[in-house]
């Protein structure tokens, strides 16, 4: 399980009750909770999640116990009114809005440009799974290294993205490493402000903290229970 901060993964083990031992990585420290999942604060922005979930992904198969499922959680902006603050969305499609070449015609994703990729899909049957158990909203989650502060660029996203429910800035850089591992991915993001303008007020990071360990107290059977064959 992969958090950007410390306050994220530690609302996320409030879930799991267990004794907890820290494992160094290079660069971070998986939290082992005896029974549970492995719980890793892997940083803010794509590039340090990515590097971080490859560091865990990498220790666990030289290890000898591969994860079978990684999954990004966190805090997120939520594009009104699909997705209210304190709810919850899980990604149907985790999405890097911000790679790729501005041109004088608007955005062009990387892949027009002939690298790479900028979606990750979820296994769809744990999408359902996981949102009818968490009562949380199926949609695109977009992955940005500038938090949206404008209208406009809210808009602007809105447009290029119409499924789009929330923006984060890890859920593509932990894909990238997973699928790198052939390992699904699920993200599950707590809304903690609007997509917007720049209001630091109307930020409800307590509610959407809890609402993330309520969430993952009602998903532990879910991803326990989930087998990669199902998809
Ligand atoms: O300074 C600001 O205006 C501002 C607005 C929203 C979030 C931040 C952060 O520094 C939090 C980044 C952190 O939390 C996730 N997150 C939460 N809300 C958003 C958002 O609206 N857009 C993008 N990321 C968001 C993100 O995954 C980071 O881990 C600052």
């Amino acid at each position: 399980m992969a958090t950007a901060v410390p306050a994220e993964r530690d609302a996320v083990a409030r879930a799991f009750p267990g004794p907890v031992r820290e494992v160094p990585l290079p660069g971070a420290a998986v939290h082992r909770v005896a029974g549970g999942p492995d719980l890793l604060a892997a940083g803010v922005g794509p590039a340090l999640a990515a590097a971080s979930t490859a560091a865990a992904l990498t220790a666990a198969a030289l290890g000898g116990a591969p994860y079978g499922l990684v999954v990004c959680a966190g805090i997120a902006g939520g594009f009104p009114p699909g997705a209210p603050l304190g709810s919850l969305v899980v990604a149907d499609e985790i999405t890097a809005a911000d790679l790729g070449a501005e041109t004088a015609d608007g955005f062009l994703p990387v892949t027009d440009l002939g690298f790479g990729t900028v979606t990750h899909r979820p296994p769809e049957g744990l999408v359902r799974r996981v949102a009818a158990a968490a009562g949380a909203r199926p949609g695109t989650v977009l992955t940005v290294s500038t938090v949206t502060g404008t209208a406009g660029r809210a808009a602007e996203l809105r447009a290029r993205h119409p499924g789009a429910l929330a923006e984060a800035m890890e859920g593509f850089g932990v894909a990238e490493a997973a699928a790198a591992h052939g390992v699904p991915v699920l993200e599950l993001r707590a809304v903690s402000n609007p997509v917007g303008p720049r209001d630091r007020a109307a930020w409800r990071i307590g509610a959407a903290l809890t609402a993330l360990t309520e969430a993952f107290g009602k998903l532990a059977p879910v991803l326990e229970g989930w087998n990669p064959h199902d998809q």
